[in-house]
């Protein structure tokens, strides 16, 4: 398990933004423990395997083992293209695993959109085939950059409506989340008269109702004010699912991704694990820009 646990140790501590010193404090080990655990050279004992799985919010197998094995790829995509009147995907190949934090970065009109659109199955592509290995119905989540919103119904009646349909209706569920998100003196107001910023954190609420597989967030934190869009990033951490975010927030891909894609000339040009492009000095964003202006066209 060495390999794959100091590893996701290493990524878990890191996206939590704990040190090594702060992370031993919270398991009455020493520092020096924490870092012969990252190191490799020596394991813990379950009794702290479990304590670690339960400060990131993770479970035990997520720990130790391989997320990135045969069995926990939740979609294959392969050679799926889409035309507009010009080519917009020209033959993208990609696997998703589970449990991922994946940011789908690339210019605007790359096709990012087109791509999510694609896989939670609101586009058809021309040609190429998506093996999902997860039911749309019940595992798959979505955020969509346009406002997919009843305006007609008030706050709470559309929580209400769509905790229902989820079947995860309960009206302390409802309350909690609406305050959990600080819309609760919003709930009366009427869908059609929230500002933007509002609106997309309903939405936001709406697409985290039920636990998913994978969730899929297209600029999700356009238009919303800092301290909502902290609360977002925060919130984002304690989904156990796959998140799949099309965004560009840079600040906040060090922090909180697992594996950046980039989408450029139809194709993906860069798919590569945050933790490789920190292991070389780089920001995603240093990284971002080099390879979008370099990538072959
Ligand atoms: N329904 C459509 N009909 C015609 N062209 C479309 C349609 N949807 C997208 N396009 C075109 O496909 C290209 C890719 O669009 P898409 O929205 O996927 O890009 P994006 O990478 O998400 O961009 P942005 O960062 O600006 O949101 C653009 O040139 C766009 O004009």
């Amino acid at each position: 398990m060495q390999n794959v646990f100091k590893q996701q140790l290493i990524t878990l501590r890191r996206r939590k933004q704990l040190s090594q010193t702060a992370l031993a404090r919270k398991l009455y080990v020493s520092r020096q423990s924490i870092s012969k655990w990252e190191n490799g050279d020596a394991e813990p004992g379950i009794d702290k395997l479990v304590a670690l799985a339960e400060i990131f919010g993770v479970t035990l197998d997520f720990l130790i083992l391989d997320t990135e094995k045969p069995t926990d790829v939740i979609l294959k995509i392969r050679n799926l293209k889409k035309a507009f009147t010009t080519p917009v995907l020209r033959g993208i190949n990609l696997n998703l695993y589970g449990r991922e934090r994946i940011a789908l970065l690339g210019s605007n009109g790359a096709g990012k959109s087109t791509l999510a659109k694609i896989i939670y199955g609101k586009l058809k592509p021309d040609s190429g085939q998506i093996e999902s290995f997860i039911s749309n119905k019940d595992d798959l989540r979505v955020m969509p950059q346009e406002n997919i919103l009843i305006e007609d119904l008030k706050l709470a009646e559309h929580v209400q409506l769509t905790a229902r349909l989820n079947k995860v209706y309960s009206p302390a569920f409802v309350t909690q989340m609406i305050k959990k998100f600080k819309l609760d003196k919003q709930s009366a107001t009427s869908v059609s008269k929230l500002s933007g910023g509002q609106k997309r954190k309903l939405a936001l609420l709406l697409s985290l109702l039920k636990p998913s597989k994978l969730l899929i967030l297209d600029e999700p934190t356009v238009g919303m004010d800092l301290d909502a869009i902290d609360f977002f990033w925060n919130y984002l951490d304690h989904v156990s699912g796959s998140v799949l975010t099309i965004t560009h927030d840079f600040n906040q891909i060090d922090q909180y991704f697992s594996r950046v894609l980039l989408l450029k000339n139809g194709k993906i040009a860069q798919d590569v694990s945050i933790d490789k492009i920190h292991s070389h000095n780089q920001t995603i964003e240093q990284w971002y820009r080099h390879f979008n202006a370099t990538e072959a066209q």
